[in-house]
């Protein structure tokens, strides 16, 4: 049975997936500028990709950049995100600067911070410890850009994120074929029974779309959307008016 994880003004993993919106600025100029169209999306959480930023290294980019997403955006949860090459993001960054960047954003005004459970064990247990003593949830991540792996493998994945003191579980992985996200769907209705914490799946690539409205079936509580097609930040997201849509059609106003 799935436990909430309360968060500014939603409950995640009570209800509908909530619908997450990816920022993938380069810029502050870009963010500045996309702010009015992400407040009329009026997603449920906001992610920010920080690695798509070009001066991702400078305090003071991250700061002004967070600032103006939390003050455009008061009530709205907000992840902080590093991705890295390794799991489909934008840059290579060495172990012990992870950590860094990890602990940096948790003192940044973020609510959750995404933490890749396959980067080195003492990383990711020194970033779970800061994350937590101020107050802030861990959502552990695996992606998977090649392969959808075994349902075995997948399970021990969602193990290690329990036991790594996770808040939230989420996997991601790419299907080659519909047996691929099947398997994906059946993973997933078993993980939210086997885990008390809630479960984020999906499988990526158009193939895969339909695990990110089908959320009524995989329990995932949260999908990630784009707001068009060249701002995703991962294969196989569907734009926010479009899963919005999608999403009542399927299951009403839950
Ligand atoms: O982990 C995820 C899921 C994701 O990779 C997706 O497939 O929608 C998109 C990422 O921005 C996010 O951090």
């Amino acid at each position: 049975m799935t436990e909430a994880v309360y968060t500014r003004n939603i409950a995640v993993g009570r209800g509908a997936a909530k619908v997450a919106l990816p920022i993938t600025v380069v810029t502050p100029d870009e963010l500045i500028k996309l702010l009015p169209t992400i407040q009329k999306a009026n997603p449920d959480i906001i992610e920010w990709r920080l690695d798509f930023l070009e001066k991702w290294q400078d305090d003071a980019t991250l700061v002004e950049i967070s600032s103006s997403i939390r003050q455009a955006f008061p009530e709205t949860p907000i992840i902080g995100t590093f991705r890295t090459k390794e799991e489909g993001g934008k840059q290579t960054i060495r172990p012990a600067d992870y950590e860094r960047v990890l602990k940096r954003l948790a003192e940044l005004p973020v609510d959750m911070v995404d933490v890749e459970i396959n980067r080195d064990e003492s990383i990711v247990e020194e970033a779970v410890k800061a994350i937590h003593q101020l107050d802030k949830i861990v959502i552990a991540s695996f992606h998977d850009f090649n392969d959808t792996p075994e349902n075995g493998r997948l399970e021990g994945i969602f193990n290690k994120m329990q036991a790594a003191n996770a808040d939230i579980l989420k996997v991601a992985v790419m299907p080659h074929t519909t047996e691929d996200v099947l398997q994906v769907i059946a993973f997933s209705q078993q993980a939210a029974r086997n885990h008390s914490e809630p479960i984020v799946t999906m499988a990526m690539g158009q193939l895969g779309s339909v695990t990110r409205v089908a959320t009524h079936l995989t329990h995932s509580a949260i999908t990630f959307a784009c707001l068009t097609a060249e701002q995703a930040s991962a294969p196989g997201q569907i734009e926010i008016n479009n899963l919005r849509g999608i999403q009542h059609t399927l299951e009403g106003d839950s």
